[in-house]
């Protein structure tokens, strides 16, 4: 399908990388010199066209993960495609999967989810903010995934989640431990339970409440990507890593009654 006025694009070569929203009459400045959106329209994605300084850019469908990185707002931390990608792994996910999250924040994990599950599953994505919720489905309609979410203004400690029986609930919040008993009576009975934070400190109240709420094949683990340069000439790992996000704790929910923590 050619490229059309109003589609997102990755222009890709010598050093650029950028996703841009392709306006008609606009002119797409890079470090590599000036394209005219005009002679992207209705080119086919793959196509390569040359910049007023002579250099051939390669004009891409963008992945998921370029626009959530390049082009979606923030309001909050968020879930990167490194750690999401474990976590959907780990946790079963795909299609038709019924999903819970809290909270939504900036909606990265949200659109990740969304884009697995489809085309028959949902994610519930719960946030007590309202700008969180706000900037989450400006989000996922840039991404064209809102159909496969309902976003919720609501506090799941103190009001829980509205859904039962589901595969899979994901808590990335400040104080999850506190939302273990409510995450437990969504989820059906062997469901995964997923947590993901950012320091030790909250590993051990979350494993403490995992235990507690009968929780087994409890595994935690942090994911490190390191990226390599892959100049054919110069093939060596990238000189700067992001050393730490967060660590990433599944557990499966089993029959122990919820009202009945074993300590
Ligand atoms: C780190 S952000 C989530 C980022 C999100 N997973 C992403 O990838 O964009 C944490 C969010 O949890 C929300 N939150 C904290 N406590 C909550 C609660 N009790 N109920 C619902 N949302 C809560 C906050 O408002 C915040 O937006």
């Amino acid at each position: 399908m050619p490229i059309k006025e109003g589609d997102y694009v990755l222009i890709v070569g010598d050093g650029v990388r950028s996703v841009i929203k392709v306006a008609r009459g606009s002119r797409i400045s890079t470090i590599r010199g000036v394209i005219n959106a005009d002679d992207i329209i209705n080119q086919e994605y793959g196509t390569l066209i040359k910049t007023n300084l002579g250099y051939d850019l390669a004009v891409l469908r963008p992945l998921i993960t370029d626009i959530l990185l390049e082009r979606a707002d923030r309001v909050t931390q968020v879930i990167y495609p490194k750690d999401a990608a474990q976590i959907i792994i780990n946790a079963g996910i795909g299609p038709g999967s019924r999903v819970a999250e809290a909270g939504v924040g900036s909606g990265f994990m949200t659109a990740m989810l969304a884009y697995y599950v489809r085309p028959n599953g949902r994610v519930y994505g719960y946030d007590k903010r309202e700008d969180a919720i706000s900037i989450a489905r400006k989000n996922l309609e840039m991404l064209g995934l809102l159909d496969w979410v309902e976003l919720k203004l609501r506090d799941v400690i103190s009001d829980g989640f509205l859904e039962r029986d589901l595969d899979a609930v994901i808590l990335d919040m400040g104080d999850p431990w506190n939302a273990i008993p409510r995450a437990t009576e969504a989820l059906r009975f062997d469901g995964v339970l997923v947590v993901y934070v950012p320091t030790v400190n909250q590993v051990i109240k979350v494993l403490r409440a995992m235990s507690d709420y009968g929780y087994v094949d409890v595994r935690m683990f942090d994911v490190m990507v390191r990226e390599w340069k892959t100049e054919p000439d110069e093939v060596r790992p990238q000189t700067w890593v992001n050393a730490h996000t967060g660590y990433i704790l599944i557990g499966r929910r089993t029959l122990r009654p919820i009202a009945q923590p074993t300590k």
